[in-house]
């Protein structure tokens, strides 16, 4: 496998992803020559990696300023948003200057919201250094950041214009937050590349393990298919007006549980869960065969991820999952598969499915496959 590959994504802005090893260097040619000044906007445990990034902008020519944000959620807030307006503001950024987001999915989310909104929108450049925003995050121009009743509640479509993943950064990755990528990763395995699937369940091992994965060939693919999955689905419809819910698979109750828990759960995580959740719901309602429920949940279970949440939070989780974002007015929505690589649309399902599958995936639940064995 070669030691650096793009993606391209298509578009009314098209823009390239750019994955490989050691990449900094390659990060001017993505800002451009009209860039003059640049924010770089960073959590405090990327505070190394952002110092490497302003020296070399500074190296060729860049006017560059460093912010740092809170680390993962508590930056995807309204007060952080406004802070680094203020930042803008009082360094005189114009259109013609950009930013670049150094982070996880929750810093490239707030970066690319505030370009969007900086002067009605600024470029940005995202350095994604969680494998979660390497293959979802960083990749396909949704930039938001939450309130209090929900997930994602404020944005605004952004394309990045450039997209560096340096999978050297992953190596000093915390097991539970790489793992969490992972979930994202299996997402793009069951809506449309099977392949993904495969390879994940033949190196469970190297793949748990963040040192050895990001140095291993088998993580380079994943990442290639993962970001060539999203960036077809993007390309074809940035807006989200039909094939783009596709990458929201397992969303709809993963964002419930976020909210529900006041973001304390990593997204991943509870994407984990929230595609088992789907699963069983298509299954309930004859959609799905067993046998991909079962999938779902070995494979995520053999990476270490949750399928389960407790089970006495069903009013609160209904009431998030009424605010998500594919619902239209009392109509619940649903991305479910009819097979792998097959993803459907289930609408309105009764109440009692929903309650019937959230059973399901409660702490302590036998699942009724197995107690009719
Ligand atoms: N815009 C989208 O299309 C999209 C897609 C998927 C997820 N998301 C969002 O992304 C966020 C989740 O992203 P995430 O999982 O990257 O979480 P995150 O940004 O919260 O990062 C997780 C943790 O990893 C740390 N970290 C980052 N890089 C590291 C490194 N190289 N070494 C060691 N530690 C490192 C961070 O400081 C943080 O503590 C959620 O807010 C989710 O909603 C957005
Ligand atoms: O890119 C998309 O579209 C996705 O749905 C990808 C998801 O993995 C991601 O978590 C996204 O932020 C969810 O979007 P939302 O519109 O449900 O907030
Ligand atoms: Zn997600």
């Amino acid at each position: 496998m070669s030691d650096t590959t793009t993606v391209h994504v298509a578009g009314e802005r098209p823009y390239d992803v750019v994955i490989g090893r050691h990449l900094l260097g390659a990060l001017p040619a993505l800002l451009g020559a009209d860039v003059r000044r640049v924010l770089v906007v960073h959590p405090s445990a990327l505070a190394t990696s952002a110092d490497a990034v302003l020296d070399d902008l500074r190296a060729h020519g860049y006017e560059a300023f460093g912010a740092e944000v809170p680390d993962a959620e508590e930056a995807k807030t309204a007060q952080v948003a406004a802070f680094l307006w203020q930042v803008l503001g009082q360094a005189d950024f114009t259109r013609s200057d950009a930013i670049v987001a150094v982070g996880g999915g929750a810093t490239t989310d707030l970066a690319g919201f505030v370009a969007a909104t900086w002067l009605r929108g600024i470029a940005v450049v995202q350095v994604p250094t969680t494998l979660l925003a390497m293959v979802d995050a960083a990749v396909g121009g949704k930039t938001g950041i939450n309130t209090a009743e929900g997930k994602n509640l404020v944005g605004a479509f952004h394309p990045p214009v450039g997209v560096l993943c340096d999978l050297a950064a992953l190596a000093s990755m915390p097991k539970h937050d790489f793992v969490a990528g992972l979930a994202e990763v299996v997402k793009c395995g069951f809506i449309a590349d099977p392949v993904i699937l495969d390879l994940v369940e033949a190196n469970t091992e190297r793949l748990t393990d963040p040192a050895a994965a990001a140095a291993s060939d088998v993580l380079f693919e994943l990442v290639e298919r993962a970001v060539a999955v999203k960036a077809r689905v993007v390309g074809e419809d940035l807006r989200e007006a039909g094939l783009r819910e596709i990458l929201n698979y397992g969303h709809t109750f993963a964002h419930a549980i976020e909210q529900v828990e006041r973001f304390q759960w990593r997204h991943g995580a509870a994407v984990s869960v929230g595609m088992v959740y789907v699963a069983e719901l298509a299954r309930l309602a004859g959609r799905l065969p067993d046998a991909v429920v079962d999938r779902h949940r070995s494979v995520l279970t053999s990476l270490g991820l949750p399928v389960t949440y407790r089970g006495d939070r069903w009013d609160r989780l209904l009431a998030a999952m009424r605010r998500d974002k594919k619902t239209r007015g009392d109509l619940l929505r649903f991305v479910v598969l009819e097979d792998v690589g097959r993803p459907a649309r289930l609408e309105g399902p009764d109440p009692t499915l929903l309650a019937a599958a959230y059973a399901e995936v409660s702490e302590g639940a036998v699942t009724s496959r197995v107690v009719s064995l």
